[in-house]
């Protein structure tokens, strides 16, 4: 169901929402030194905001550009009916005074209330004893051991399977690549951190998308607890399947582990002893971190698996639809695979799927890679804005008074954008801003590249999407071109979720190219 912008009752309940709240707080309000803080554009009376909060998200995300673009830095105001009093904060001076006091700007009962169907009390939404069990289940199953195991075994073979598509795609044969990265990320997921063989294409990957989607509209419309219990029957049932899904994991794992203990496994090749060795490994952990409640474990599960799939395979379709309009970029990504090829005296490999063996890809081999993935996050960040509720009044290092309950405001897709920290060609695509004069990799803090957030609750899985990106953007560079095969040739964009899935996919012609195959 979408969002109507026109929709009288959405307004006026969303005006006496917002005067009942405003009547609540106003005796504390939000001030920096005594002054009231300025208005974004296009804030209206009475209603503030929120006509561009009930916007598609696409929208919203331009106009939160918009608001950086006018005003820099500057901390606004930002009324939104459906929010309690809060701001819209640029200053990574200020994100970064968020970061380092997790305790006091949380995810508040505003988010939780909303998220908490399809997440419960995932990591996502924990706090205090839950999120330190899942976090650390969460730290023993990214070890650097498993990482290794991904790099060298799971990855190569999840990758040589997907890539097959690749080959087989005829001239004429439209193959949407986000479907392609996205089947990486779920098998991935699946069998690294479930022991399972999950795919993409399943009825779990709909239901959720469908449950994301409408997770999101939550926070734009205020009537939500109304529309859905009119309307929300598909919600339902999507949540309901990926719940019956998360239960299904769990006792899966409580069998695995009875067998295992009976009998072990038969003996295969090396590589599938290590990744056997593995698989599992974050389930197990959860189980023995919260033995007494599988649905907790269940939402737990479903959390990590959203964080870890969705974000990585989104963020791999975003790389190559900037890829497609930027073909010199391509050129030095292959010029780079040449480099370390040589280097480690690998061989092309003209007989398989793979052009070559991607386990001599690592974010230290191929600096320029991960440049071109983090100007992509840096463009297209999958967790585009964030939302946090003070616990308590605080003040801001710019001097803005927050009371109690205030919502803190910020857009990643917007402060990725600013000229202020990225320079004049923010609005560019140039990985080489991320590399030294010698091709090293210059870091940038979390609080002006917020892509993987900061400070206790930073991501878990960030070497874990580095280790991917390096190996799959370049072997994808180096063996096919690809030409967009959408009508019109516009802009992609995303659709309502609570990441940045491209909205129909990323429509492509495939060509398998000359230098891989010697023809
Ligand atoms: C490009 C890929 C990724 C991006 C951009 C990304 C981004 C983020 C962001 C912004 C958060 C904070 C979310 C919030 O609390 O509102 C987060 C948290 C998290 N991410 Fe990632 N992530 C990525 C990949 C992964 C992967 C591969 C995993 C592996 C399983 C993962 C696991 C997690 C976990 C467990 C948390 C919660 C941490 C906590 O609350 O303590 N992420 N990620």
């Amino acid at each position: 169901m979408g969002l109507f912008l026109g929709s009288a009752h959405y307004l006026l309940a969303g005006v006496v929402f917002a005067l009942l709240v405003r009547a609540l707080l106003g005796k504390k309000a939000i001030r920096r030194n005594g002054e009231p803080l300025r208005n974004p554009p296009d804030t209206l009376p009475l209603v503030g905001n929120g006509i561009q909060f009930l916007q598609p998200r696409w929208n919203l995300l331009s106009w939160f550009d918009k608001c950086q673009r006018q005003f820099g830095y500057e901390t606004l105001a930002l009324t939104v009916p459906t929010l309690p009093p809060g701001v819209l904060i640029h200053d990574p001076k200020n994100l970064d005074y968020v970061f380092k006091h997790e305790g006091l700007f949380t995810k508040g009962n505003f988010v939780k209330t909303r998220s908490w169907d399809l997440f419960g009390n995932g990591i996502i939404n924990a706090d205090g004893d839950f999120w330190k069990l899942q976090r650390k289940a969460g730290l023993s199953f990214l070890n650097t051991a498993n990482l290794r195991v991904l790099t060298g075994v799971a990855l190569p073979q999840y990758l040589s399977e997907s890539v097959k598509e690749l080959e087989a795609a005829k001239p004429d044969q439209v193959v949407d690549l986000q479907d392609v990265f996205h089947e990486i990320t779920t098998k991935l997921m699946g069998k690294m951190a479930y022991n399972m063989e999950m795919h993409f294409s399943s009825p779990f990957s709909s239901s959720f998308d469908h449950a994301s989607g409408c997770t999101a509209q939550r926070f734009q419309n205020p009537l939500y607890p109304l529309t859905e219990f009119f309307f929300g029957h598909k919600f339902r049932q999507s949540i309901s399947t990926v719940k019956k899904f998360g239960l299904e994991i769990v006792s899966r794992a409580m069998r695995d582990a009875k067998s295992i203990s009976s009998s072990p496994p038969p003996s295969t090749s090396p590589d599938d002893e290590k990744l056997d060795s593995i698989s599992g490994s974050l389930i197990h952990s959860l189980l023995s971190a919260i033995p007494d409640s599988p649905s907790t474990v269940a939402d737990a599960a479903l959390t990590y698996l959203s964080a870890g799939r969705d974000t990585t395979g989104q963020a791999l379709t975003w790389t190559f639809y900037l890829l497609l309009s930027h073909p010199e970029v391509l050129v030095k990504i292959r010029d780079e695979v040449r480099g370390v090829l040589a280097r480690e005296q690998a061989p092309l490999d003209t007989s398989s799927s793979l052009p070559f063996s991607p386990a001599v890809l690592t974010p230290l081999s191929a600096p320029y890679s991960l440049a071109v993935f983090y100007e992509s996050l840096r463009l297209y960040p999958p967790i585009p804005f964030e939302i946090r509720q003070a616990q308590a009044a605080t003040t801001l290092p710019d001097g803005t008074f927050l009371p109690k309950d205030s919502v803190l405001v910020w857009c990643l897709w917007a402060m990725q954008r600013s000229r202020l920290t990225w320079g004049e060609d923010a609005d560019q695509f140039r990985p080489e801003r991320w590399l030294d004069e010698n091709g090293t990799i210059k870091h940038k803090g979390a609080a002006e590249f917020p892509v993987f957030y900061g400070g206790a609750r930073s991501c878990l899985g960030r070497k874990m999407a580095e280790g991917i990106a390096v190996q799959v953007i370049p072997v994808v560079a180096w063996g096919w071109e690809f030409e967009g095969a959408w009508e019109g040739g516009q802009e992609r964009r995303s659709g309502d979720s609570l990441t940045l899935p491209m909205e129909g996919g990323l429509p492509v012609f495939v060509r398998r190219r000359g230098e891989t195959t010697g023809r």
